[in-house]
């Protein structure tokens, strides 16, 4: 042993009370056979009662007090089963496990050429809130940027993302889908006669009274303005047609604004049918074209491109 290593023996024992890491070394037998107090702090059991113990007895003895590191089980039995068949079935290992009290620890467990195991349990709670928390405002993030800010419905960019992935899917597996454009019908005598803010209310309104109507799956979004972008995928063109007929139907008999001012708007509809190969750009615009067919006609109607 060279001079450095013996010194650090000899010195190591000071610092490890005062650590908020644990340690604990176990024999070859499983028999705890020493640890610093904040280990013991971690299982929530005294220091001088648990050396001795084999693993298993203190994890029974955690059970029984439900504190220390969380146990989720109902059969401690088979718990024990499972974990003794981990515990020492590679030399080095490292897993994480919380506590009842909130905090996290990194715990490593390596086995020495005698069988001994040592275990070193680090405190990573903040790195867990950090973890947790950033977690929290990506997702936050990612769904601000994929809903439409005022009727909180998909945007124009993940409508088209959800379609695409739509139109994917309907290609692998040869189904049939309809791609259909909504726009309200004279939506700018709504804003001069009421102003812009119950405009507004009326468009999201509308957006619940479709969204009433569909299935979860179906890509709905806001394309912009008071255009709205609709796909039903393993739908034929004349399921497609009835959907949408629904639709008019049902934005006709709805009164918007209500009890405020109640307003009743129309709505006009391009259907087209998907054919295997189409791209997004190819039906929006064939979809587009079949809605100014329907707006030609008189509004308050479905076209669906030939
Ligand atoms: N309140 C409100 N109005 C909007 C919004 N986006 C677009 N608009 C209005 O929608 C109206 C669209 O007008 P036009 O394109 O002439 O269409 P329209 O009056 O609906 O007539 P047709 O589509 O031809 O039946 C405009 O008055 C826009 O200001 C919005 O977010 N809120």
């Amino acid at each position: 042993m060279n001079e450095g290593f013996s010194n650090l023996v000899t010195h190591i024992g000071d610092f490890l009370d005062k650590t908020q890491d644990g340690y604990a070394i176990f024999s070859m037998d499983d028999v705890l056979i020493g640890c610093n107090q904040a280990f013991a702090d971690i299982l929530y059991l005294n220091t001088e009662l648990i050396i001795g113990q084999t693993f298993e007895q203190l994890y029974r003895e955690i059970y029984k007090n439900q504190k220390g590191p969380i146990i989720n089980t109902t059969d401690i039995d088979q718990w024990l089963i499972e974990a003794n068949k981990k515990r020492r079935s590679r030399d080095f290992r490292i897993f994480e496990i919380d506590l009842k009290d909130g905090r996290w620890f990194l715990v490593s467990e390596q086995i020495s050429d005698k069988g001994e195991l040592l275990l070193h349990a680090k405190n990573i709670t903040k790195q867990k809130v950090l973890e947790h928390n950033l977690h929290q405002h990506t997702s936050e993030l990612s769904n601000l940027a994929a809903t439409d800010e005022l009727t909180q419905i998909s945007n124009r960019r993940s409508f088209i993302s959800q379609v695409s992935s739509e139109i994917n899917r309907c290609e692998r597996n040869k189904l049939p889908a309809c791609f259909c454009l909504l726009d309200i019908d004279y939506f700018k005598k709504v804003n001069d006669e009421y102003g812009h803010i119950t405009g507004d209310q009326v468009l999201v309104e509308l957006a619940e009274v479709i969204n009433s109507l569909l299935r979860e799956y179906d890509p709905f979004g806001r394309i912009g303005g008071e255009e709205f972008g609709l796909f039903f995928p393993d739908t034929t063109i004349e399921q497609g047609q009835e959907i949408c007929q629904r639709l008019c139907e049902l934005i006709v008999a709805t009164n918007f604004n209500s009890p405020a001012m109640p307003i009743n708007i129309t709505v006009s509809i391009g259907v087209v049918e998907y054919w295997q190969g189409a791209t997004f750009e190819q039906l929006y615009s064939q979809a587009d074209n079949a809605l100014y067919e329907a707006k030609d006609a008189g509004r308050n109607q479905i076209a669906i491109h030939d």
